[in-house]
């Protein structure tokens, strides 16, 4: 039964802000974190969420409305009459388990039997709510992040392994066909910018899929699969390309196939715990052409004839990641608000990035650089492009903002309008002296 107190203890730090949702599963002993962790998340996903909640407030409303548990514990008075469950949490996850789980997972015990003795009234209670919200199955009960479930569960297919047209024919065979991930939930298509993207409906789990778990695919958002799509390396076995941020790895070994396992990445990951899981994605992911170094990209100086050839830089600096649309921490209520709104951090993040930025610029033979954020705040986008591109490194290597026509020319938006005009005059500005 720890398993039931070990995440009731969980949903107490989040309550207590004591971390994100995923920092706080990540501190769970690893023997039981994929299980505990699992229960949480689909426990946070039945809460009712608090009044920060970055939502619409008529959305808020209807979501609201529509909670079930904290709903059911209490028509059914299970706090008062079950003296064994002593707390809200625990009551929350036992629930959780008997109306929605199929049943208390682990073996007898006394808190097992506490539960089961009030099986008959929550059963009663949960139906009473279903029937009042005229839920026709469970999941109508459940939240999720609106926006969240407005995008696709984005595919990349790993062509180091296989094809998309292999992709293709392996999904039909798991009963998936092409067509609209939005009308059917077991249609899929392919991506209209990227190249062996697919998009399935946004509940899609492939988390034990073999082709998830051999690394024949990898779950990568769209937005992610940009940058190396954008830097598009030559797949030659001269080429020598550097991505200064690298872990988890992603595009690390996003870059890898598009150069054909060609040529040389060199991937920097300052962080050690971190560079460990570069390591295996790399190694899942075939990425042989990947050097992976446990290294301080603004440690290394860029006139050392190790780099002389570096052509490409892929810069995916730490930011701020407002603009995540995280599928597991929205169901914290917007815990990191006041965080990424604080200006101190902001402005510390931007110096860092655009250090990051002039630090690149001054690889002798680069051609090339692409710098991407998880970030929506103009800060850390346009304004440390405006900074990079007013730099002295930049007026002494020669670099400009690269032109619609070789970034994305069919995607429509290009950055908040009223501060590309800002990075458009200073870039005039710098051409006119
Ligand atoms: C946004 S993440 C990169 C995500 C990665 N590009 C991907 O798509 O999987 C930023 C990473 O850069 C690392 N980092 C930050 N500053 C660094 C530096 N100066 N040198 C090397 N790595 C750094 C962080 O530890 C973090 O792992």
């Amino acid at each position: 039964m720890n398993f039931y107190f070990d995440a009731a203890k969980t949903l107490d730090r989040l309550d207590a802000r004591q971390g994100s949702v995923k920092g706080v599963i990540a501190t769970l002993p690893e023997k039981t974190r994929k299980r505990t962790g699992a229960l949480i998340i689909e426990t946070l996903k039945c809460m009712p969420p608090a009044l920060t909640d970055n939502l619409p407030a008529q959305a808020e409303m209807q979501r609201l409305d529509k909670i079930p548990l904290t709903d059911v514990i209490q028509k059914a008075q299970l706090l008062k009459e079950e003296k064994k469950i002593k707390s809200q949490n625990l009551a929350l996850v036992l629930v959780h388990d008997l109306l929605l789980a199929g049943g208390i997972q682990a073996g007898d015990g006394p808190i097992k039997q506490a539960i089961l003795r009030h099986k008959t009234r929550l059963n009663a209670e949960f139906t009473k709510h279903k029937v009042r919200k005229g839920a026709t199955n469970n999941q109508d009960l459940t939240r999720g992040d609106i926006r969240a479930s407005q995008i696709p569960r984005y595919v990349r297919v790993n062509t180091k392994f296989w094809t998309s047209d292999e992709a293709i024919a392996y999904f039909i065979k798991k009963g998936f066909s092409i067509g609209d991930p939005f009308q059917t939930s077991t249609s899929f298509a392919k991506d209209e910018h990227i190249p062996d993207l697919f998009l399935f409906a946004p509940q899609t789990s492939f988390q034990d899929d073999t082709a998830y778990t051999s690394g024949k695919v990898i779950l990568q958002d769209k937005a992610s699969c940009f940058p190396a799509f954008v830097l598009s390396p030559p797949a030659n076995d001269k080429c020598l390309v550097i991505d200064a941020t690298a872990a988890p790895g992603n595009k690390t070994s996003h870059l890898s196939a598009i150069m054909k396992g060609k040529g040389k990445i060199l991937a920097f990951e300052r962080d050690r715990k971190r560079f460990h899981t570069l390591k295996s994605m790399l190694s899942k992911a075939g990425c042989a052409n990947v050097l992976p170094l446990n290294t301080d990209f603004l440690s290394i100086d860029p006139s050392d004839t190790t780099y002389a050839s570096v052509t490409h830089i892929l810069l995916d600096p730490s930011c701020s990641g407002s603009g995540i649309v995280n599928r597991l921490d929205h169901l914290l209520n917007a815990e990191n608000d006041d965080d990424i709104n604080d200006s101190d951090r902001l402005n510390k993040l931007a110096a860092f990035q655009l250090q990051m930025i002039t630090h690149a610029m001054r690889f002798p033979s680069v051609q090339k650089i692409v710098y991407s954020t998880c970030s929506v705040h103009a800060i850390e986008n346009e304004r440390v492009v405006s900074s990079a591109l007013n730099s002295d490194e930049a007026s002494n290597m020669g670099f400009i903002l690269a032109p619609r026509e070789v970034v994305l020319p069919a995607w429509p938006r290009r950055g908040l309008p009223q501060e590309m005009e800002m990075s458009m005059l200073l870039f005039l500005c710098q051409h006119t002296y």
